[in-house]
C-alpha cells in the first residue's frame, strides 16, 4: 500500500515537471522569436502564491553560491522594477526584456518609442482584465473592462472631468491642506512635533478630498469635529460627515470609507456576506465596511438623482452628480430613463473613482514630502519659487484660474513630477496580447512580434532610461548613485518664454470623443520627455482620467505647506528634543544626527517599498516634523 502510494506520488511528481518543462520550452521558443533577450525563470513572479510570501523565499534564494545569481534571482524580487530601476534593462543590452516561466510569457518594455505603439494600439495591446476583476465590488467599470464596454464606461465618467470639477478639487484640497496642517502643527500652528505615520495622514487626507470633490460628502477630520460642531455660525450641512453613526447604518462614512480602501485586498476572500462569518475580526470589520460603503453610496445616488430631476444640483461640480446627469438615468427635464445603464454601473465607476484616485495621489503627496525633507537645497528652491508665485497673497483669495497654472509652470509642478518619475505609484502598468493575436512593434527601422498571450508592463524603469532623462556633466556617479536614479526636481526646469495660460492649453488627445481631463502631462513651461519616456499616469487611450485631478489636489497642498512651513526629517529615534537643542546650529553634531535619518530613510525608500495597489512603504513609516520656516534644526551649509 505505502510503496504504490509512493510510486503514484513520484508519478505524479515527474509528470508535473515534465509537463513545466515542456511549458517553459514552448514559451522559450515563443518570446525568443520576437528578438528580445528572454530569462528564464522558475515560476511566475506575480503568481497570487509568489506575491504573497516572497518576502521569505527571496532573501534565502539570495543566500545562494554566487555561481548560482543572474539576471532570474533580480527580477524574482516583484518591485525590481522600483528597486533597480534601468539596470537589468542595461546588462541584457536591450529596452525590452522577456522573462518565461513554464506558466507565462512576461515582456517588460522601457522603450518609450514601444510604449507608445502599446498604449495607442488599444485593440492590439487589451489590458489582462483577470487581474482586475476584484475591482466589481459594487459594478463593472472603466477600469475593468475593455472594448466597447470600456468605451461605454470611458464615455459615461469621462465628461465629470472637466475644469469645474478640478476648481472645486482645488478648493477643497486648500480646505482639507489647512486641517491636515492643523493636525500636524498643532493648534496654535507652532509645529516641530513628530509626525509619526504620514502615510495614514496623506491618506486620510486624499479620501476627503475625492469624498468631496467625487461624492459631494464633506468629511470632517477628528481632530476638528469637536470644534466644528461648538462653532455657533456653521451651517448645518446635510452632507457634512463625522464620526456619528446615523440611523439605519453600523459604521459612520468615515470609517466605512478608510476601512473598505484600506483593506481592499480582504474583499476578494468572498462577499461581503462570507466575510461577516470569518472568525477574523478583520475580515468582519472588512465584511461590513463593504456592505456599509454600498448603502452609503445607494443613499447618495438617490439624494444626487432627487436634486438633478428637481434641478438643484450645481452643474459640473463634483463627480457623481456629473456622472448621473450624464447617464441619461433621469433626465431632468422629463424625469424619464432614457438608457440601458444601469444603477450599478454608477456605483461601479464611483467605486473605483474613489479607489484609483486617493491611494496614488496620497503616495504621490507622502513620497514628495519625504524627498524634500532630505533634500533641503530643493525644497528651498520650492519656497523660493512659491514666494514669487503667491505673493504672500492668503489662502482664502487663491482661485483655481489664477494659482493652479502658476503652480503647474514651477517649481511646484517639478516637484510632483519628479517624484512621480522616481516613484510611480503602478510600477508595471499591465498590458497583454491576446491569444492568436502576435503583434508586430517596431524599434528604430526594426519589425520584432510580441508573441499571443504575453503579459506586458510598461515599466516604470523608462523613468530612469539615460536615453530620454539628460543629465548635468558633472552629476552623475556622486554618492555612487546616476544621475536618473536621484531625486533633482530641478531637472524639469528649463527657460520657456511663454506665458503661463499659453502652456497650459498645449493639448494632444488621442481621441477627442474619449479623452480625460484637458491639459498635457506636464506643463510646457518644464522640461517635455519624449512621448512614452514619462508615464505616471500611463499614456494613450486607457491614460489615467484623473490625472488633472492629481495635480491639481498635490500642488495645492504644496502651496498651503510650504508657503508658511518647511519639513524636515524626525531624528526622535537618534537624538531628543533636549539632546538636539544643545548642540550648536548648523554643526557637525547635528549633521551627524540628521545623517542618520537621512540614512535610515534611504534605506526604507530603497528595500521595503512594496505594492498591493500601488507602491508604498510597506511595515515602516519616516517620520516627519513641520517647523514654521525660519525654524528650522536641520540647516547645514
Ligand atoms: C498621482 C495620482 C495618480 C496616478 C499616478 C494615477 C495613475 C494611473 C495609471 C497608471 C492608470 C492606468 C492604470 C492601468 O492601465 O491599469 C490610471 C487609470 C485611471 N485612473 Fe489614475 N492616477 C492618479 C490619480 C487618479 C485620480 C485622482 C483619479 C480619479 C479621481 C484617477 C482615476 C483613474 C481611472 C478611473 C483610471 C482608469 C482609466 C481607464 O482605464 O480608462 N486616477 N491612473
Amino acid at each position: 500500500m505505502a510503496s504504490s502510494l509512493a510510486v503514484g506520488t513520484i508519478g505524479v511528481v515527474i509528470w508535473f515537471l515534465v509537463h513545466r518543462y515542456r511549458n517553459v520550452v514552448r514559451n522559450l521558443a515563443a518570446a525568443k522569436s520576437s528578438g528580445f533577450p528572454v530569462v528564464v525563470m522558475p515560476w511566475n513572479v506575480y503568481s497570487v502564491f509568489w506575491l504573497a510570501t516572497y518576502p521569505l523565499w527571496l532573501p534565502l534564494l539570495q543566500k545562494l553560491p554566487v555561481f548560482c545569481h543572474g539576471l532570474w534571482l533580480q527580477l524574482l524580487d516583484p518591485e525590481w522594477a522600483y528597486r533597480v530601476g534601468y539596470k537589468p534593462f542595461e546588462q541584457v543590452g536591450s529596452d525590452i526584456l522577456f522573462a518565461v516561466s513554464p506558466s507565462r510569457i512576461q515582456a517588460f518594455v522601457a522603450d518609450a518609442e514601444v510604449i507608445t505603439q502599446i498604449t495607442t494600439r488599444r485593440n492590439d495591446f487589451p489590458k489582462p482584465l483577470k487581474m482586475y476583476r476584484r475591482l466589481d465590488i459594487y459594478g463593472k467599470n472603466v477600469v475593468s473592462t475593455e472594448g466597447p464596454a470600456w468605451r461605454m464606461h470611458r464615455k459615461l465618467t469621462a465628461p465629470s472631468f472637466g475644469d469645474k470639477n478640478n476648481e472645486l478639487v482645488f478648493l477643497e484640497s486648500l480646505h482639507h491642506a489647512q486641517s491636515l496642517l492643523r493636525l500636524w502643527t498643532g493648534p496654535n500652528g507652532s509645529g516641530n512635533k513628530t509626525v509619526n505615520d504620514p502615510a495614514t495622514d496623506t491618506m486620510r487626507f486624499a479620501l476627503y478630498v475625492i469624498s468631496r470633490a467625487g461624492f459631494d460628502v464633506r468629511v470632517v477630520w477628528p481632530h476638528e469635529e469637536k470644534e466644528q460642531r461648538a462653532r455657533s455660525d456653521s451651517v448645518v450641512d446635510p452632507l457634512l460627515v463625522g464620526s456619528k453613526i446615523p440611523p439605519g447604518h453600523k459604521m459612520n462614512y468615515r470609517e466605512a470609507l478608510s476601512v473598505l480602501l484600506e483593506n481592499i485586498m480582504w474583499t476578494q476572500m468572498g462577499p461581503p456576506e462570507y466575510l461577516l462569518k470569518s472568525p477574523f475580526k478583520i475580515h468582519r470589520t472588512v465584511g461590513t465596511a463593504v456592505i456599509e460603503w454600498g448603502k452609503y453610496m445607494d443613499e447618495l445616488y438617490e439624494a444626487k438623482k432627487a436634486e438633478v430631476s428637481s434641478g438643484q444640483s450645481a452643474e459640473g461640480m463634483d463627480l457623481f452628480g456629473s456622472l448621473i446627469r450624464g447617464s441619461g438615468i433621469l433626465d431632468s427635464s422629463t424625469n424619464v430613463r432614457k438608457t440601458d445603464l444601469q444603477k450599478s454601473d454608477l456605483l461601479g465607476n464611483a467605486f473605483v473613482i474613489m479607489l484609483a484616485g486617493h491611494e496614488t495621489t496620497a503616495n504621490a503627496l507622502h513620497f514628495s514630502l519625504v524627498y524634500l525633507a532630505v533634500n533641503r537645497k530643493s525644497q528651498k528652491n520650492l519656497q523660493e519659487d512659491l514666494d514669487r508665485t503667491l505673493q504672500g497673497k492668503p489662502i482664502s483669495e487663491w482661485t483655481f484660474e489664477e494659482e493652479f497654472p502658476r503652480l503647474f509652470n514651477g517649481m511646484a509642478a517639478a516637484v510632483m513630477n519628479e517624484t512621480l518619475r522616481l516613484l510611480q505609484p503602478i510600477i508595471n502598468i499591465p498590458k497583454s496580447t491576446a491569444p492568436g493575436r502576435p503583434q508586430p512593434v517596431t524599434v528604430g527601422n526594426r519589425t520584432h512580434i510580441f508573441p499571443e498571450n504575453t503579459h506586458i508592463s510598461l515599466c516604470c524603469a523608462v523613468h530612469r532610461n539615460p536615453k530620454y532623462w539628460p543629465s548635468p556633466s558633472d552629476s552623475n556617479h556622486k554618492d555612487g548613485l546616476h544621475d536618473v536614479d536621484r531625486f533633482r526636481p530641478e531637472r524639469w526646469l528649463v527657460d520657456t518664454k511663454e506665458p503661463p495660460a499659453a502652456a497650459m492649453e498645449n493639448t494632444k488627445f488621442d481621441d477627442e470623443d474619449l479623452r480625460g481631463p484637458s491639459g498635457a502631462d506636464t506643463s510646457a513651461h518644464l522640461f517635455k520627455p519624449v512621448k512614452g519616456s514619462y508615464i505616471p499616469f500611463s499614456d494613450g487611450y486607457r491614460s489615467c482620467i484623473g490625472r488633472r485631478f492629481a495635480q491639481v489636489e498635490i500642488l495645492a497642498v504644496f502651496a498651503v505647506i510650504f508657503q508658511h512651513y518647511s519639513v524636515e526629517l524626525a531624528v526622535d529615534e537618534f537624538a531628543t528634543d533636549a539632546e538636539v537643542d544643545a548642540m550648536p546650529k548648523g554643526g557637525k553634531e547635528r549633521q551627524e544626527v540628521w545623517q542618520k535619518a537621512a540614512d535610515r530613510a534611504d534605506h526604507l525608500l530603497r528595500r521595503t517599498m512594496g505594492s498591493i495597489i500601488t507602491l508604498q512603504l510597506r511595515g515602516n513609516t519616516i517620520p516627519i516634523r513641520f517647523v514654521r520656516r525660519g525654524k528650522e534644526r536641520f540647516v547645514f551649509q
